[in-house]
């Protein structure tokens, strides 16, 4: 049977693995596909990067469009990242009846409606494995595997650089900067690291498996987002005092009330296996009521881990590529027409346990007012600490662990505590989830 002729728009990280990949295990896609997978069209601003990846046997071009236009390809690989063009590069590949295969999370999270509805209308798939955790097949899980289930909550490590920067940070006393530098060196930061180092790419990825487990539109406006910038050693140390490690966490929950959207650092027990998951590893748990706890592990960034899942994904649209369109699994997993509108609900909204961090000085009644404060407002303690007087400063730090509180009362509480004249500084806020 004739080859597949893809298309591919980049030549960075994430193209190179795809090409590398396809290379090396050209015969074993074959026969997997059902017929060959070949690349006859490359596009890059930059002639030499894409002569050094794809040699001089494939087309090169400069003009994007001509990829999305390109009358041989079936299946065009979005690799530029950003919001444009890549969304107009998308669109225009759809309205020529191309398939997409896209690692950008970014582009769905924001465009994701529209572009599933133009795809929708034309017939054609735009699949995006590698858009969330790498190389782990949680998109197919979610959409495929997990079938079954009514989905309950999904928690996720879903960004290789920040895990990457807490791990160094803690287990080699790297600073922040030194961290991030290495991340970006080893091809696995955003083109700007803000987007991981705020969250913000985390919520991108837990936006779209939100979708997918729960049958709603993609909504990212609707995310709560706090990346780690703000966190401090400290908090990391305390938080080992009492058993629990700090992970970025990607979070999406069905309650009664409705969907909780939030991506914060959380403080997980150290017993779970996510808490230990280190450096560029990604790790997703996904309850569903019929199969319980599954977890999902692997590399979460880098070339070849990404390659993987947009190879998956061209194997699985070449598998298809003649099926009648009606027969393919659903983008976003549930038929288009069967999407609900539950209601987002506000980080206020969020009942969980909460880690509080507060500096204060050493004088008599410090502690009866603030576990009067957190009792007025039907917060429940379940855990103290207390560190020994700086002699210089004459103060101290009292750590609190809270029982189930409601996000709102704490914040109450919280400003509150802080406007006691013998508490100093910030208090310092997180949340505790048990994963169990
Ligand atoms: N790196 C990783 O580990 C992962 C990345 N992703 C996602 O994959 C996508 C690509 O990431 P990555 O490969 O790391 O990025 P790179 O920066 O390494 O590569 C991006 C490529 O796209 C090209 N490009 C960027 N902007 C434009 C534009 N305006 N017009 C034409 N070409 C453009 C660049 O060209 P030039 O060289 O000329 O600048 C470069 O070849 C992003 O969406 C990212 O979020 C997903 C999972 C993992
Ligand atoms: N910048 C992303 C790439 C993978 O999506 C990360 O570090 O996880």
């Amino acid at each position: 049977m004739k080859s597949i002729k893809i298309g591919i728009a980049g030549t960075g990280v994430v193209a190179s693995g795809v090409v590398n990949v396809l290379k090396r295990n050209q015969e074993e896609i074959t026969r997997r596909a059902g017929r060959g997978i070949e690349v006859a069209v490359v596009s890059s601003r930059t002639r030499s990067k894409a002569e050094a990846l794809v040699g001089t046997g494939v087309e090169i071009v400069d003009d994007i469009m001509a990829v999305a236009r390109h009358p041989d390809v079936d299946i065009v690989v979005e690799t530029m990242g950003g919001y444009e063009p890549a969304r107009t590069f998308v669109l225009e590949a759809i309205a020529n009846g191309k398939h997409v295969v896209t690692a950008n999370k970014a582009l769905l999270a924001e465009h994701g409606n529209e572009i599933f509805k133009a795809a929708q209308d034309k017939g054609v798939t735009v699949a995006f494995e590698a858009a969330v955790a790498g190389g782990i097949p949680v998109i197919k899980s979610l959409r495929e595997g997990l079938s079954a289930n009514r989905i309950e909550w999904i928690a996720g490590i879903i960004n290789g650089t920040t895990n990457f920067i807490l791990t160094q940070m803690r287990e080699k006393g790297w600073t922040f900067d030194a961290a991030l530098k290495v991340a970006q060196e080893l091809g696995y930061a955003e083109a700007d690291p803000t987007f991981d180092v705020e969250g913000v790419d985390a919520a991108h990825k837990i936006t779209l498996m939100s979708a997918l487990a729960f049958g709603v539109p993609i909504n990212f406006k609707a995310a709560s987002i706090e990346g780690i910038s703000k966190l401090a050693a400290t908090d990391i140390a305390y938080a080992e005092k009492f058993g629990y490690r700090i992970k970025l966490l990607g979070i999406t929950k069905r309650t009664p009330d409705g969907i909780e959207l939030r991506v914060h650092p959380t403080l997980i027990p150290e017993s779970r296996l996510i808490a230990n998951v280190n450096g560029v590893m990604n790790a997703v748990l996904v309850k569903g009521d019929a199969v319980g706890a599954t977890l999902y592990y692997g590399a979460g960034a880098g070339a070849e881990p990404t390659g993987s899942s947009v190879i998956a994904d061209l194997i699985d649209v070449t598998r298809t590529i003649t099926a009648d369109p009606e027969h393919r699994v659903p983008h976003l997993a549930f038929q288009p027409d069967a999407l609900e509108n539950i209601p987002m609900l506000p980080l206020s909204a969020v009942k969980t346990r909460y880690y509080l961090r507060l500096t204060v000085q050493d004088r008599t009644g410090v502690l009866a007012n603030i576990t009067r404060i957190l009792a007025d407002h039907d917060i429940s303690v379940d855990a103290m600490l207390q560190t020994e007087v700086d002699d210089t400063t004459k103060q101290t730090h009292i750590v609190i662990m809270t029982h189930i509180s409601l996000e709102s009362s704490v914040d109450a509480a919280v400003q509150q505590i802080k406007a006691l004249d013998t508490v100093t500084g910030d208090v310092v806020k997180l949340r505790v989830e048990e994963l169990g």
